[in-house]
């Protein structure tokens, strides 16, 4: 090693390193070492030059880094752990070793440099020193432990897994403790509410079906963090048995705590017991529509009101004998067990809907509600809970694919469409997965000159195997899934931005209208989400209108005339779908905002044939103009029909006598001609 190297670099370049440096000859003596070696030997620099690493930093070290000095002089670099004087206080050092060579590539010698590694490994010990006490103490706990971090299990004690029903702690990490558990307070698992507890509070709360047993338990948080984000621990503790009774424990099971009726537990048990004892009955299960609707726009604590009520109305109305239950959400289930009559079913589910017909009573306003129901009978419609339970259910989805507000009673034939509904909705949801939606558009006419003006946006749905099927079957499978938000999303994009461009290229006159299912107008979302898109593709607000059927808006309450304000303030236009066919009150054609008034296609159908229809279309455009709407008559398939609406000053016609809906690009060719005719 040239001396004047040492001399001139590498006290300079190692000089206040914390890094410890030395560079030692062939035979492991000291040619140069840096300020923080000799602080770590206790030897000044002089004292160290010359000498042999043994001589110094004793044999553990020497035997330990000889090896790797054999290597380093081999031509190789390498690196280790090495502890000194294995006292009290231990020096951990992390050392490299490398060959240094002079100019004709001769090792010479070697250099080494190591990092003190005592503080890293003292805390090291130190934390697995305290994770060894904490695992010890939740081992030992007579309470149930767990660690969450976004509500999902890091780490559980036995316990935990005891009262929750698992195997052992290693079956819950994962698991998500929100679905776990359910809140007393409103019998709903707790989900995303769980972080929002109040540190060091205890909660009553109930195991949900997710758990293999079913337990009483309150449930205590403290914040902590997890590598830096934020975390809780949770004590799962079963109430003491002196302050709550084994038939209370009971009862707090199979009650729901919100209404005080049976849960669906407790309703599913009184059922198989009436069943073991073979008592026949009618059971009937409710579901209130467009409930979700209530719980979006005003909020869960009025959606629990309500829920409330309906559980008094039913518990005045209902025998004594009569089992209730609210099996979760807006459902609930009847039993009536030793019918009198055959009618009993029939009678009762009449007296119930017309029960929740009558307005609710809501702090500023009074809301009107419609349920559907289905129904089963034991004996005949199945043998176990299970399967009256489903075939109950089955039937309620048909009252609710039968327009509502009504009972229907179960037969086979359904479950055979109970099972098409589920394959759509499962096929459907791929197909929004993988894109396999279109819009297709139906161009609307002038009545003047039938020359295009606006058009119709239609989903279409190819299906890989079964080709086109019909928005008829597959709009309420959406509808009824929640699969409608993101279809609607879908669909709203891609007008968007086709009317965007359209626009741009002047081939279209009029504005293209898009469907909103009262699912979609019920969320009060839509109005943010409509915003921002409109905002992001940079369409003219005005080229748009949303069409909303008269069942939409049904209720005439406030959130109604709120939604359809917010519409119209960001600049789009209202059309009311299919008009004359649901809606018996006209007065929202006043109250409401609304553009445009589309007579429904069932007046159409018969315009030639039956005279009164004729002047029944004529009132109706009259009575749209005179509220200053423009009126679409859809439906029109021939060109009898389409020189009546004509003269009778309709202002735009849709139907295949004109056009079919068309693919976005069959149109634009359309357009394109017409465009060049034009100029
Ligand atoms: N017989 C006959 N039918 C005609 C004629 N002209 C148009 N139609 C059909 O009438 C329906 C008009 O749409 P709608 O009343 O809003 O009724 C729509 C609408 O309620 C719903 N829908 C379609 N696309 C969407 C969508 O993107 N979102 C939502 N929420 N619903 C949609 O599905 C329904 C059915 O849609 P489509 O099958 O495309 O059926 C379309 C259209 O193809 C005609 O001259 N004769």
């Amino acid at each position: 090693m040239p001396t004047e190297f040492i001399n001139n670099w590498f006290f300079q370049l190692t000089g206040n390193s914390p890094f410890l440096f030395a560079i030692l000859d062939k035979q492991h003596h000291y040619v140069a070492v840096n300020q923080h070696y000799c602080q770590l030997s206790g030897l000044s620099r002089e004292e160290l030059v010359g000498r042999r690493d043994s001589d110094i930093l004793g044999e553990t070290f020497y035997h330990t880094l000889q090896p790797y000095y054999e290597r380093a002089l081999n031509g190789e670099f390498a690196e280790g752990d090495v502890i000194l004087n294995e006292h009290r206080h231990h020096t951990c050092l992390h050392f490299c070793v490398s060959p240094l060579r002079d100019e004709t590539g001769q090792i010479t010698g070697l250099a080494l440099h190591a990092i003190d590694t005592s503080e890293r490994l003292h805390l090291a010990n130190a934390i697995a020193e305290r994770e060894d006490h904490f695992n010890q103490l939740s081992q030992l706990m007579s309470d149930g432990c767990l660690l969450i971090e976004r509500n999902l299990v890091l780490s559980a004690n036995p316990i935990a897994a005891q009262l929750l029903g698992f195997a052992s702690p290693d079956d819950m990490t994962g698991q998500d403790l929100g679905q776990l558990l359910i809140d007393s307070r409103n019998n709903r698992p707790f989900g995303e509410q769980l972080a929002g507890l109040s540190n060091g509070k205890a909660y009553h709360c109930l195991t949900s079906q997710l758990c293999p047993v079913e337990n009483v338990l309150t449930l205590t948080l403290k914040d902590t963090q997890v590598v830096g984000s934020p975390a809780s621990l949770v004590v799962l503790r079963q109430p003491q048995t002196a302050q709550v009774q084994p038939e209370q424990v009971e009862q707090l099971i199979h009650t729901d705590p919100l209404t005080g009726l049976y849960n669906r537990h407790g309703f599913s048990r009184r059922l198989e017991q009436m069943i073991n004892r073979q008592t026949p009955l009618v059971m009937l299960y409710l579901d209130i529509d467009n409930f979700k609707n209530i719980n979006d726009s005003l909020g869960h604590h009025i959606g629990d009101r309500v829920l409330q009520e309906i559980s008094q109305r039913l518990r005045q109305l209902l025998p004594e004998n009569a089992v209730i239950g609210h099996l979760g959400g807006d459902e609930f289930g009847i039993l009536l067990p030793d019918p009198i009559h055959a009618e009993i079913g029939e009678q009762v589910s009449r007296k119930i809907i017309a029960l929740v017909n009558q307005p609710f009573d809501l702090m500023h306003f009074s809301k009107h509600l419609a349920c559907s129901i289905g129904m089963v009978n034991y004996p005949g419609n199945g043998s176990d809970a299970r399967l009256l339970l489903q075939h109950a259910d089955t039937a309620m989805y048909e009252a609710k694919n039968r327009g509502r507000n009504r009972l229907v009673t179960f037969d086979e034939t359904m479950n055979k469409e109970a099972r098409m509904r589920l394959w759509l909705e499962i096929e459907l949801q791929k197909a929004l997965q993988n894109k396999g939606l279109e819009v297709w558009y139906q161009p609307k006419v002038s009545a003047r000159d039938f020359s295009i003006h606006g058009a119709e946006a239609l989903v279409r749905w190819k299906h890989p195997i079964e080709g086109y099927i019909s928005p008829a079957q597959f709009i309420p499978v959406a509808e009824r899934s929640g699969l409608i938000e993101q279809l609607g999303q879908v669909v709203m994009k891609e007008v968007f931005t086709t009317v965007k461009f359209w626009k741009k290229q002047g081939m279209l006159q009029g504005r293209v209208a898009i469907n909103l299912s009262p699912q979609q107008f019920g969320n009060p979302n839509l109005i943010q989400y409509v915003s921002d898109l409109q905002r992001t593709t940079g369409v003219n607000p005005d080229d748009i209108t949303f069409e909303l059927t008269e069942s939409a808006m049904l209720g005439e309450n406030e959130h109604t005339i709120q939604m359809l304000n917010a519409i119209k303030k960001l600049g789009f236009a209202l059309s009311i779908d299919d008009f004359g066919t649901g809606y018996s009150s006209l007065s929202y054609l006043a109250r409401f905002p609304l553009d445009e008034l589309k007579i429904d296609r069932a007046f159409i159908k018969d315009l030639e044939t039956v005279p009164k229809q004729l002047t029944l279309i004529e009132n109706i455009i009259n009575l749209g103009k005179s509220l200053n709407m423009s009126v679409v008559a859809e439906g029109v398939e021939t060109q009898q029909q389409a020189a009546l609406l004509s003269n009778l000053n309709c202002d735009y016609i849709q139907g295949f006598h004109f056009f079919r809906p068309l693919p976005k690009t069959d149109l634009e060719t359309i357009l394109m001609k017409n465009f060049r005719g034009r100029y």
